[in-house]
Order: C-alpha cells, then structure tokens, then sequence
C-alpha cells in the first residue's frame, strides 16, 4: 500500500486550464474515486499521476518517492512508478492469448516461467477466469475483457492502482456486480485505488472518499454521506442526487427574521443560517431542497404551501411527484405508505427545515463555509 500526495498541480493543453491547484492527499490503502463531469479534469490528473502527462506546476508523490515535479525537473516514466492501471478500452494484445496479456508485465521483467505460470494461475482463480486463459481477447465478452484487463493489471501486485472509467463499457448489470468485484478485489490486494468516473452512483457506492471535480478545479473531497448531507456549494448539490435537488432562487426580504422571499412565496430560514445571512449581508440566496426532504400532505400544517401534483412516476417502491408551487416546479419522492396523497390534485407542501441546504447566490458556496 502507498498514499499518494499532489501538491498545487496544474495542467494546461494550448489554451485549455485542464487542471488548476490541485492539491489532494490519498491515503495508504484508501479506494478514492474523482468524479466530475465530462472534460472536468479527471482524466489529466490520473495521468498525471501515472506519468503519460507531465505537470505544468506542482509536484506529485507516490509513497515518499517525488515522482514528478515541474519546479525541480524531475519526472519519473510510468514503468518506474510501480503502478497498475486499467482503463476504458482495455487495450488488450489483440494477438496473444488472454494467459500472455497477463503474463505480459511479468515476462517483461525477466520471471521464470514457472514463477510466471503460478501467478497467472493464481490471479486468474481471484478473478474466475481460469478457462478463458487460452482464448483471445476477440473471443472475450466485455465483462470477460475487463476482468482480463485487471488481472495484467494486478499481476505486478503494484500498490498502487489507477482506474480510468473501468466499467463504462459494460451492461448495466455486469456494471454493479463488477462494482462490487472490484471493492473486493481492492481489499483482497490491500492495494490504494485511485477510480476516475463521471457515474456519480459508482462514485458513491464504491468510493472511501470522493472527490469531485468540475472546470479543472477540485471542489470538495469527502465522504460520500458527507458530499451528499453537506455539499460544499450549488455545483456539487446539483450534481449529485438523483432525482436532483430542488433549487429555489430566493431575495433576503428581512435580515431580523431571516425572512426570504423566494419563487414560490415567502420562506423563514432556519436560525443558523438567518443569522450567517444577516452577519454577511447576503442579499440573493439559493435554497436546496433535496427530493425525499419535500413533504407533500393533504393537510394544511405550520409553514406548508398550496400545491399542485402534476404527475407521478415510479421509482421502485417509490413514486417521484412532480409540483408546483404557484408556478415553481418542483420534484419530491414519496414513500409508498403515502402514495395515495399523490393521486390527489390539490396538495398542501412542505420542506424538512433539518435537513435544508442555503447557499449564498453569487459564490454558489453553503452559507456555513461563507
Ligand atoms: N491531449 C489533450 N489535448 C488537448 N486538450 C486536452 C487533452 N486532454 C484533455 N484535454 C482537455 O482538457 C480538459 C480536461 O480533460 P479530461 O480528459 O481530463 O477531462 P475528464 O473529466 O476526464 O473528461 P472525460 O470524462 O470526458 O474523460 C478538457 O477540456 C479536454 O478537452
């Protein structure tokens, strides 16, 4: 196991700021994925970190060996980082036989065959592939390739593993038993795990941390509870959850009361947060509301308002609701033991005050990190 440490990276292509102040700590051991959207920076920064990419700025270490730093010119080639990668196109030896692409980096180094012969066998059984061996990748299913992919991988036994959007190629049923394969595998290998995808349902089920980036810039690394209980700003809360979460553009109307008034009509903020606006002066405010925290009730309580169901969908035992209130719309997932308030027309809405998020307008930072 190694930790990894990049240290104020930054990466540009032409005119494109791929990656800006990078900084991040990996832990020994630790399955960290990035997750971000398309051409948010992922990519160059595992690269970087395998060495096919050279910093700008910055330095990286793997373990307490510096192996890339732009300042002091040092750069040290990827076969010299003892690091396994895998990635989306598998980039399988076409014409060798599945045991030959995983015996490939042994072979490389000098191994006996006999050396060679036991580890492939050994891997192969961890991975279940032991009858595929004299095949060729052409013969392979996606599933099948992936798995021979992780092995050439693994053989090396490197403690550190880098992973470029390993899944995305497969059925999305293969996709979530490979999830679960490879949280094995990690553990079973003992081996840190960088995990680069854009699926934020991977993200958070296999990540022991995530960090999440958007315009080449890392916006919050944490636990998956944490980014999803407590995002950093408007870009992480909107990005992650699904259905998303409502956001309700809202004026501060009275600092004493926390009084706010937002699309829909006016709303009273919880008192931690009424008292951050009034000592910053924040004027335009973003409310967040995730889906499962809207209570849609047939009758009227303390700070609900008149709604409207729309229409209704199902999300397995759940039902996704669409609403308006007045003309905001709005989405909240209801439970199946009150299903039947959403056949109604006329509904009366409500928000869990606990469990609100409020984010200052202009920034998009929380209100708590202001
Ligand atoms: N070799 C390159 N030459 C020019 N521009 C590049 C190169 N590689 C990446 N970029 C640009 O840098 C930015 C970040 O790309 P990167 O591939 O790191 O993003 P990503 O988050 O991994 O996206 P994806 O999920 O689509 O792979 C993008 O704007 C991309 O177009």
């Amino acid at each position: 196991m190694v930790g990894v440490s990049i240290v104020n990276l930054h990466k540009r292509f032409g005119k494109t700021e791929a990656v800006r102040e990078f900084t991040l700590e990996i832990r020994d051991g630790e399955f960290f994925v990035l997750l971000g959207p398309s051409g948010s920076g992922k990519s160059t920064v595992l690269n970087c970190i395998a060495g096919i990419l050279r910093p700008d700025k910055g330095e990286i270490w793997i373990g307490d060996k510096l192996v890339a730093s732009a300042e002091k010119k040092i750069y040290i080639p990827p076969q010299e980082r003892n690091l396994g990668m895998v990635f989306q196109d598998y980039a399988l030896y076409p014409h060798m036989t599945v045991f030959d692409n995983i015996a490939f980096p042994l072979k490389v180094r000098g191994e006996s065959p006999e050396t060679i012969k036991d580890r492939v066998t050994n891997i192969s059984a961890i991975l279940g592939i032991q009858h595929l061996l004299s095949k060729k990748p052409a013969q392979l299913s996606g599933g099948e390739r992936q798995r021979v992919a992780l092995a050439r991988a693994l053989i090396r036994n490197p403690p550190l593993l880098l992973m470029d959007e390993p899944l995305s190629n497969l059925d999305a049923k293969l996709r979530v038993l490979m999830r679960v394969e490879l949280k094995k595998i990690q553990r079973e290998f003992r081996s840190t795990v960088v995990y680069v995808t854009h699926d934020q349902v991977e993200a958070m089920s296999m990540g022991d941390r995530v960090g999440v980036m958007s315009s080449g810039v890392l916006q919050q690394v944490a636990t998956p509870e944490e980014i999803y209980e407590k995002p950093l700003n408007t870009f992480i809360a909107g990005f992650i959850g699904s259905p998303p979460m409502n956001m309700f553009n809202c004026r501060m109307q009275d600092f004493e009361t926390g009084t706010v008034l937002c699309e829909f009509g006016e709303y009273k903020l919880p008192e931690a947060y009424g008292r951050i606006a009034a000592e910053k002066k924040v004027l335009e405010i973003v409310l967040g509301v995730r889906p499962e925290h809207v209570k849609v009730s047939v009758f009227k309580e303390e700070g609900s308002f008149p709604g409207k169901v729309m229409y209704t969908e199902k999300l397995g035992r759940e039902l996704v609701a669409h609403l308006k209130i007045a003309d905001t719309r709005l989405t909240a997932i209801i439970p199946p033991e009150q299903a039947e308030v959403a056949s109604r027309e006329e509904v009366w809405i409500s928000f869990r005050v606990d469990k609100l998020h409020v984010f200052e307008k202009q920034s998009g930072k929380n209100l708590l990190n202001l």
